[in-house]
């Protein structure tokens, strides 16, 4: 189990990360979000030891994570990292820069070892191009295979799907996670990609100006968002006055995503249709509410300067617990 107890860390004398404590279990999947500056690179680093620790301390089991000035190379083995910055040999072919780590003692496990890595990662066809030849995310899955070679206890990675085209990326994702799960593997992911939590994560941790605001499942979290800041994660969402919407208690805010409003003949709210965005299925509406835009999905585009009638969907009610 990771072990995170209360720690505090900043690169000068402004503090970046604020009292962080959580844990991982083994095999458990944790996703950390945030917006961009709020810490998640750094805190990922320092589950790594790359740098000391002012304040706090992080465990592996009963093993403490050292920083480099208890550690002359930094890292541990039962731990990898695999940095936004993927850092490769680029003379060496993908299958010799996977194979780098595992033992020449057994060449026939060696062989079979690389071999299953490459597919994981969809290489097979570049297995013996030199690295240097390969595009950014070529390296980049390059750098998870290397990673999970041989088989560490944890694996922290940082925004692991960056360079992956979408096309690539949902196979790679699913192939990656199921891999890690089976093997019971703890991972910690750095991420803004709702697609790498939702489906995989056991737990998430939003960060914000480098404090933890919330730490549940994604689905409670989906479920019952208490911040813009993690509504946002998930969907295009609007912000209401209970009392908009005629819910009690009527000062309450009130988050709701896109899609859970629909055009209604049975409407709660009136609006003035001002945009229409192709979204591929559907278009993404926006309309003004009180001086202010609420956007919601629609399947055909709607007449601009006209009113709309809206209400909320069957399945917003039920998560708002209405019925
Ligand atoms: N080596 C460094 N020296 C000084 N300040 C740094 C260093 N690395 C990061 N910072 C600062 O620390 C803060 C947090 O950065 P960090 O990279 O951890 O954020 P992040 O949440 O990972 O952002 P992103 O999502 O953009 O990668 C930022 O204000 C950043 O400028």
């Amino acid at each position: 189990m990771l072990k995170v107890q209360n720690i505090s860390f900043g690169y000068n004398a402004k503090t970046i990360l604020h009292n962080i404590s959580f844990s991982v279990e083994q095999g458990q999947h944790v996703s950390i979000i945030g917006e961009s500056g709020s810490g998640k690179s750094t805190l990922i680093k320092l589950l790594y030891g790359t740098y000391d620790l002012p304040e706090g301390e992080i465990f592996w089991n009963d093993k403490p994570i050292l920083g480099p000035k208890f550690n002359l190379v930094i890292g541990y083995d039962f731990m990898k990292y695999v940095a936004q910055e993927f850092d490769l040999m680029p003379f060496i072919s993908v299958k010799e820069n996977i194979g780098k780590f595992l033992s020449n003692f057994f060449p026939e496990e060696k062989e079979r070892r690389t071999t299953e890595l490459i597919a994981l990662v969809d290489l097979v066809e570049f297995t013996d191009v030199k690295v240097k030849l390969l595009s950014g995310g070529q390296k980049q899955r390059v750098a998870l295979a290397r990673a999970i070679a041989r088989q560490p206890e944890i694996i922290i990675l940082d925004e692991p799907f960056s360079h992956i085209d979408n096309f690539q990326k949902q196979t790679l994702r699913r192939n990656l996670f199921k891999y890690l799960k089976e093997k019971h593997i703890s991972c910690v992911v750095a991420t803004h990609d709702r697609e790498d939590v939702l489906p995989y994560s056991d737990r998430m941790i939003v960060l914000n100006n480098g404090k933890i605001i919330a730490s549940d499942t994604p689905k409670q979290l989906y479920k019952n968002p208490e911040k813009p800041l993690i509504a946002s994660f998930f969907d295009e969402f609007n912000t209401f006055e209970a009392s908009d919407l005629g819910f009690q208690p009527s000062e309450k805010t009130v988050f709701i995503y896109a899609h859970e409003l629909e055009v209604s003949n049975n409407p709660l709210l009136k609006l003035k249709v001002t945009h229409n965005y192709f979204r591929g299925n559907t278009y993404l509406i926006e309309a003004e509410f009180k001086s202010r835009s609420i956007f919601f999905y629609h399947k055909e585009p709607l007449a601009l300067d006209e009113f709309t009638n809206i209400a909320l969907t069957e399945s917003a009610k039920k998560r708002l617990e209405l019925e």
